[in-house]
């Protein structure tokens, strides 16, 4: 069965706004979050491994997959469900190779090129972005807009038709209908989510305009 990726909460301490890692995760999926993934670009291997195994203990019992960002060997040490790499990360197929068959791995998909090329047999589901402006990541690519989302949507869709696809960078309540609308199954959500005053209210808002607009999805 495909992932659920209608919502893909990222939680960062460099965007956690001094939050607990764990008690922005309880907040969102008691929100509506289906996947959580844990970015730390500053932490050490020891810390990161630290915050990926109190994830797993948060998230295993509620059903909901923690995917670790960049880093296959914190995903194994902590018995994370899988990982999620990108074109400058470790290589998709050493990523499997190394997780197993049973293991989720997500990748970015950031142009036409590598939509037409990556080994998306080997993936659960791909992150296209940036659809918007984003003050989360450094050095972001330009915003390519829902119009540059559904084009390369449309070349995932005609390689592999089930493989579900959320959309990255800038998203919010605001702007997540038009991802959706754009072809995506889910959005992948940093500070709409985690800089929010209330993280759950305003995980249910998005997951309420996510679950809005595929309700009206006829394919
Ligand atoms: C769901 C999702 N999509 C895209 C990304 C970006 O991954 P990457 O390009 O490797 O950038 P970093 O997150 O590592 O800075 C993602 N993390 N999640
Ligand atoms: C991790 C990441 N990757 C991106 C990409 O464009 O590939 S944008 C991004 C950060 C998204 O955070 P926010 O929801 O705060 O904009
Ligand atoms: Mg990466």
């Amino acid at each position: 069965m495909p992932i659920d990726v209608r919502l893909n909460a990222i939680v960062d301490p460099e965007r956690a706004g001094g939050r607990p890692l764990v008690e922005l995760a309880r907040a969102v999926v008691a929100g509506g979050a289906t996947l959580v993934q844990l970015r730390d670009k500053l932490g050490s291997t020891r810390r990161m491994i630290e915050e990926a195994r109190a994830l797993v203990d948060l998230l295993a019992p509620l059903g909901v997959p923690l995917v670790v960002n960049d880093r296959v060997d914190v995903a194994l040490a902590a018995g994370a469900a899988g990982v999620h790499v990108g074109p400058d990360d470790m290589a998709i197929e050493d990523a499997r190779a190394l997780l197993g068959p049973g293991a989720v791995i997500g990748h970015s998909i950031k142009t036409l090129e590598q939509a037409e090329s990556v080994p998306l047999e080997l993936l659960d589901y791909a992150g296209v972005g940036g659809v918007y402006a984003t003050l989360s990541k450094d050095n972001p690519a330009p915003p390519m807009g829902p119009e540059g989302f559904a084009a390369i949507r449309a070349v995932l869709r005609r390689r592999a038709p089930l493989m579900p696809v959320v959309g990255i960078a800038g998203i919010d309540a605001a702007n997540a209908a038009a991802v959706i609308v754009a072809g995506a199954d889910g959005v992948a959500v940093i500070s709409a989510l985690s800089l929010a005053a209330d993280p759950e209210l305003a995980a249910r808002t998005v997951r309420s305009v996510v679950d809005g607009v595929l309700a009206e999805r006829t394919e």
